[in-house]
Parts: C-alpha cells; sequence; structure tokens
C-alpha cells in the first residue's frame, strides 16, 4: 500500500510537537510557522524570530527538520530561520469606505532596509534561463575583487541557486550574535538560497517565502563591518521577467543592474524585457554583457542590442569550456586561472562596472 499523501493538518500537529522555548506553545500554536509549503513529499516553512533570538531558535529549527522527517511519506524538509528584523505595523481597528480602502492598500512591496556597510548593491539579471547569468556573477565578483574591491555574492535564484556549486561552498551559515556569517571562498563573501536551505529544496519555495529568506540573506548577513564595509554586494537574481523577480527587484535596495545575454536573437528579446523590467522600477541598467560569444552562437548581437536600447555595452565572454568546468569544480576561472584570456575580458567588464558604479 502507497502512502497517505501528506496533508498539512498532520504537518501542523507534527510541528506543535516541538516546543516553543519562550511561550511553552507548540510551533504553530505560537505562530512561529510561516508560509508553510506542502508539495508531494516536501515540507517547507520559515521559523520566523526575532533577530535578537535567532541564536537560540537554531536547535529549534533541528528539531523541526527531525520531527518533520519522521513524517511517513516526507522525503525533503526545508526549515529556514527567519529573523524579522521590520517591526510588524500595529493592526488596523479602523474600518475604512471601499474607496479608502483601496487608496491604503500597498501597491507595491515597500523596499527592504539596505544592508549594513554595503556601499554597492549590484544585480545580476538575465531575461531567461541558461546563458549563463550564474557564470558570470561569479567571475565578475572575482574580477572586481581581483581589482582589490571586498566583494560579496548573494545567491537569490530562487530557481535553482548554483553559487555553493560554482564557488564551492557548503554549509548552514553560523549566526552568530544575531547575524549570520557569509561562507569565505576565493576572497568572496558568500550567501546564497542553496546554503539555507538545500540546492534541491529552494524549488517549492514561492512569492512571500522566497522574498522574505532574500531579505533576510540581505541584511541579517555581516557583509561588512564599520570599519571594513563591503564595497560591492553582487545579486544573482533569478532568472526571467515574472512576478517573483519584479517582487525581488521591488524590495531589494539596489544601485544597478546588469544584463546577461546571449548573442541570439530570442534571448535578446528576452534582454530587452529585463531591461523594461528594471526602467519600470527605477534601477539603472548598467549595462549589456554578451555571454558565449563566438563562432556557436554568432557575436555583436548584444552590442547592436545596447545600442538600440540606449545602454552602454559591458563587454562580451567567450564560450569556452574551462569557464563551464571550472564552475563545476567549483572555483571562478577568474581565480582558477587570472592570466587566462577569459579573466582578461572579465577584467574589462569589472573595471567598467566598478567605474559606473563609481567603487
Ligand atoms: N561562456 C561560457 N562558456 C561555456 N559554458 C558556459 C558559459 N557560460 C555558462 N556556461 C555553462 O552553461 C551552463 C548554464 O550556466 P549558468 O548556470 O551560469 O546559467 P544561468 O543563466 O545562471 O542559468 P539559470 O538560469 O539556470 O540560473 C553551466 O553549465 C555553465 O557552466
Amino acid at each position: 500500500m502507497s502512502p497517505r499523501p501528506l496533508d498539512r493538518d498532520q504537518v501542523l500537529a507534527a510541528l506543535d510537537a516541538v516546543r516553543d522555548p519562550k511561550s511553552g506553545q507548540g510551533l504553530a500554536a505560537a505562530g512561529l510557522v510561516q508560509g508553510l509549503v506542502v508539495v508531494g513529499d516536501r515540507v517547507g516553512f520559515a521559523l520566523e524570530v526575532s533577530p535578537r533570538e535567532a541564536a537560540a531558535y537554531a536547535p529549534v529549527r533541528d528539531a523541526a527538520e527531525a520531527a518533520l522527517k519522521a513524517l511517513p511519506g516526507v522525503t525533503r524538509v526545508s526549515v529556514v530561520l527567519t529573523a524579522e528584523a521590520v517591526q510588524k505595523p500595529a493592526r488596523r481597528t479602523v474600518i475604512l469606505s471601499p474607496q479608502a480602502a483601496e487608496q491604503n492598500r500597498p501597491k507595491a512591496p515597500v523596499p527592504t532596509d539596505r544592508p549594513a556597510h554595503v556601499r554597492r548593491v549590484l544585480a545580476v539579471a538575465s531575461g531567461k534561463g541558461g546563458v549563463g547569468k550564474s557564470t558570470v556573477a561569479a567571475n565578475l565578483a572575482a574580477a572586481l575583487a581581483a581589482r582589490g574591491l571586498s566583494v560579496g555574492v548573494l545567491d537569490a535564484d530562487v530557481y535553482g541557486p548554483s553559487m555553493p556549486t560554482m564557488l564551492g561552498v557548503t554549509g548552514k551559515p553560523e549566526f552568530v550574535d544575531g547575524a549570520m556569517e557569509p561562507h569565505l571562498a576565493h576572497g568572496l563573501k558568500i550567501m546564497s538560497m542553496g546554503l539555507l536551505a538545500g540546492a534541491d529544496d529552494a524549488m517549492v519555495w514561492r512569492g512571500p517565502m522566497a522574498s522574505q529568506a532574500i531579505t533576510q540573506m540581505l541584511t541579517q548577513t555581516r557583509w561588512g563591518t564599520e570599519t571594513q564595509p563591503l564595497d560591492v554586494l553582487v545579486v544573482d537574481l533569478p532568472p526571467g521577467t515574472g512576478d517573483v523577480q519584479l517582487t525581488l527587484i521591488q524590495k531589494t535596495p539596489l544601485d544597478g543592474a546588469v544584463i546577461v545575454s546571449t548573442p541570439q536573437e530570442v534571448a535578446l528579446a528576452d534582454a530587452r524585457r529585463a531591461h523594461t523590467l528594471f526602467q519600470k522600477v527605477k534601477v539603472p541598467t548598467l549595462g549589456l554583457i554578451e555571454n558565449m560569444s563566438g563562432p556557436v552562437f554568432g557575436s555583436g548581437g548584444a552590442k547592436a542590442e545596447a545600442e538600440r536600447l540606449g545602454v552602454p555595452f559591458l563587454g562580451d565572454l567567450p564560450l569556452d569550456a574551462g569557464l563551464r568546468e571550472a564552475g563545476d569544480a567549483g572555483r571562478p576561472l577568474v581565480s582558477a586561472d587570472p592570466d587566462g584570456e577569459v579573466a582578461r575580458r572579465f577584467a574589462v567588464v569589472a573595471a567598467r562596472v566598478a567605474d559606473v558604479l563609481g567603487v
């Protein structure tokens, strides 16, 4: 007999068997379970606590994970400890007229506070998947670091966080004094959805939960200090131009965006849509980058498209097996082969990006 499909009540009951140390109630009853997702054999939710208590709740998160894994039919569990930094507004008690209620309805997500001690936040975007956005983000970050800048990478790709693999980092980030410590590798500070939830599990995340986790990674990670601020935080956005991307770029305080495209016409149309999306939220497109340029896919398309859009062209990067192999091996090619042709091309892009960002 196959196991019964999971139901939410069963999941909530299991979570209520885990005590909230503060209130003494079960986790669900205490209102700590946010954004519960139950899909097939997967369960995910955010455990919402105040930043001061985040470290104390790490064992509670582990207990919740263990309780869910013990349920028959559950194979994947992701519990994310999110420290809610912003005070929630008091509940409204006034009854508004329909017109007044409409005026009061939030029109767009409220931008998150700027991350502390971070000078510039740069988004790396693409209008469609598979154009090499993450590869470019990782190597661009390494090329910026090679200029002597202090650089962080925030992997916000909810659909497939690839930075842990590409940069060779594993393990949940540690909470120290109420903030998460980023992983350090290749001279970069790294935080990823994949580290918070496990690369495969992030797929079950949708809307609010993903957005909450990204806000947390942005504002609750110790990116820099007062005396040693981070110069640039490179944010690897999820590919595409849908609602999830729109919400993320509305919520994230971005100083500018670069758009990665392949030379092909279809990818360029998507790059155009990405540019329109950034225009909508008044984030400057710093320029287009052509990836996988060369005899196979052609070249020059992104440069022509940049001219049409009236945005700078930042440079082209070749289709190069070494780039893929280095990424698979957990080391950006710019760090693995700093004197090679690919590193030289990334250095050109990084110089232009640093220039427009003023770092
Ligand atoms: N210039 C390049 N030359 C060779 N291989 C590349 C190049 N750029 C990216 N790749 C390879 O293409 C694949 C997709 O790249 P990557 O994951 O960076 O794309 P992406 O646009 O971030 O994808 P997704 O949309 O899925 O997040 C990877 O295997 C990567 O190693």
